[in-house]
């Protein structure tokens, strides 16, 4: 892993894109010309929402969520504050540090803490940001919960998901320490939401007031990002100062030659309109949940109205021939690293006519300036799509549908039955609308429904293990290889929080197979009627009615008690249904 917390001395040198754009640069450039005469950066910068759209609420809308222009200036004014904190909870005797909430409010702590090693002053750290009963028990059995710091991260503190973990740690504590529980919770939320009166209540350490006028995917450099990272150890100065000189590059403080967030992101805009949607991450081992904060910041800012990016993290590279037309590769890597592997391949994907992007880092230090290179070509391949990015109609769907099922279980004790399914093989189950007598038959026909240019989501509401990742790998590999289309993959719930905007609001190219499974060792939750295995299953169930809503095409494959195994037998079935 490269250097760290020390400071390379490029400190305020941005790190360059290189962007091969091929038979595509001609337009880009029209466009980028386009741009540049109605002086599109100083529009930008003073939040010019007709920039973007031109309904009026939706510009009034577009123009409350832009405070994460300016934040990490402000925040670096708070890195004192935030180094004081960490010193009181080292001081306090904590040992660990687990940050709970989901989407926007935990991507960018799951990033730092996989790019970094542990500061030599940090805490270790984990994340909890899934309803799965099992990942739920595996955080409780591994920390020491009377000396570890709990943080609910929520900006609107009204999700679920966040509710339901604080709620069942604080009672755990509480069976501990009694009446000093809150000793050992903090709080992440904005200016008055309901969950700040909740925090207070239960007498929490610390409430963090965050800013309304920033979004969830647009805060990792807010106190949602740099609290977490300051406490694993990291150099959020440094950071946050490297992230200013980003913000300069990109014009904050008036005119520039080159604006890499605009540059960046009318790439990315024209190419999608080209039918080259399919933005494709590749990165080295180290930066590989990179991959993670990018979809949802690409999928939930641009996956609407029947448009978007979807982004495709976490496939492995492969030779020109396993695409189609509709990728563009984006490599995000160190300088100092050769990754040979990787770049050789992003060699003959660009020879083969493929735009090929590349951004070289010094080292982690340098991932705040990346946040903020992100979210301005995000912001502004939304502008080329003409649509708004800062909001996500579609991600209420679920929960909306989710909130139902769950009134159904506390009137009936259980989830009402789902549509009726179509095989049973092995003790595993398959919900579809196509038929077939065996599984390698209805799987064949499944996939005979995709066509150049569709991609397969993976939904996998299951407990992550390294044995599942490389079977879901499998999956993918094998998917490209028969179909050619793209693959994503995603744990539930917490892409419902990312990539689920897309899903349902982006165009109709997905196929998508939503895998579950029992839950023998579920997990009650305290004051409640049900319990994380139920609740994980109403927003699978609420998701799959959802994306049916929208006649998406559908495969809930249930894995019975044995995930891997389950697993195992669907490969199999796939291998035979060529
Ligand atoms: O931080 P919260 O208000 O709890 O929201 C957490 C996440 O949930 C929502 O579903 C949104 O789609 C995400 O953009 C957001 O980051």
């Amino acid at each position: 892993m490269a250097n760290q917390n020390q400071p390379a001395n490029t400190a305020a040198v941005v790190p360059a894109a290189t962007l091969h754009l091929g038979r595509y640069q001609a337009d880009i450039d029209a466009k980028l010309q386009e741009f540049n005469v109605k002086n599109f950066t100083e529009g930008f910068w003073n939040k010019e929402a007709s920039l973007w759209v031109q309904d009026a609420q939706a510009q009034q809308n577009l123009r409350s969520f832009m405070g994460w222009l300016r934040v990490a200036e402000t925040m670096l004014e708070a890195v004192p504050e935030i180094e004081q904190f960490v010193q009181e909870a080292k001081q306090a005797g904590f040992k660990h540090v687990v940050v709970m909430g989901m989407g926007g409010s935990t991507m960018a702590p799951i990033v730092f803490k996989s790019s970094f090693e542990q500061g030599p002053n940090g805490l270790p750290m984990s994340v909890l940001d899934t309803t799965d009963p099992g990942t739920v028990r595996q955080i409780e059995e591994s920390v020491p919960l009377a000396d570890t710091l709990f943080i609910v991260a929520s900006k609107s503190g009204t999700t679920a998901e966040p509710l339901a973990f604080g709620d069942y740690f604080y009672d755990r504590v509480r069976q501990l320490k009694g009446d000093k529980v809150g000793e050992n919770f903090v709080a992440i939320t904005d200016p008055g939401s309901k969950f700040v009166e909740q925090a207070t209540r239960e007498g929490y350490r610390r409430i963090f007031l965050n800013f309304a006028e920033v979004g969830g995917r647009f805060s990792a450099l807010s106190y949602f990002g740099l609290v977490p990272a300051a406490l694993y150890g990291i150099n959020i100065r440094e950071v946050l100062e490297r992230s200013v000189a980003m913000m300069q590059a990109c014009g904050s403080n008036g005119p520039v030659e080159q604006n890499p967030g605009l540059e960046l992101g009318v790439a990315l805009g024209v190419l999608a309109q080209q039918g080259r949607d399919k933005l494709t991450l590749i990165v080295p081992e180290s930066l590989s949940d990179l991959g993670l904060w990018l979809e949802q910041l690409i999928a939930e800012s641009t996956g609407k109205e029947g448009k978007g990016i979807l982004p495709v993290a976490g496939e492995p590279a492969g030779e020109p021939e396993l695409y189609g037309h509709d990728r563009v590769f984006v490599y995000v890597g160190y300088r100092n690293q050769p990754d040979q592997e990787n770049r050789q391949k992003l060699e003959r994907l660009e020879q083969a006519g493929h735009p090929v992007i590349t951004i070289l880092m010094n080292d982690p230090l340098d991932l705040g300036q990346e946040f903020f290179r992100w979210e301005v070509a995000t912001a502004v391949a939304s502008a080329v799509l003409e649509i708004n990015p800062f909001d996500q109609p579609n991600v209420q769907e679920s929960k909306t549908a989710t909130d139902r099922l769950m009134k159904v279980v506390q009137e009936q004790g259980k989830l009402p039955q789902t549509e009726e399914p179509k095989v049973q093989e092995q003790g595993v189950t398959y919900y579809t609308k196509v038929s077939g007598g065996n599984a390698a038959e209805l799987l064949k026909a499944f996939f005979g429904q995709a066509k150049a240019g569709d991609f397969l989501n993976i939904q996998a509401y299951l407990t992550e293990t390294p044995g599942l990742n490389e079977s879901l790998q499998q999956l993918r590999a094998q998917v490209q290889q028969q179909h050619h289309i793209a693959t994503t993959s995603g744990y539930g719930p917490r892409f419902l929080h990312s990539t689920g905007q897309y899903h349902k609001g982006g165009p109709d190219t997905g196929l998508f197979i939503q895998f579950t499974v029992d839950h023998p060792q579920d997990l009650q939750l305290p004051g409640r009627s049900y319990t994380f295995g139920t609740f994980k299953n109403a927003q699978a169930q609420g998701d799959l009615e959802a994306l049916q809503n929208y006649n998406r095409r559908t495969l809930r494959i249930h894995l019975g008690n044995d995930a891997e195994q389950g697993l195992h037998t669907v490969l199999a079935a796939l291998g035979a249904a060529k």
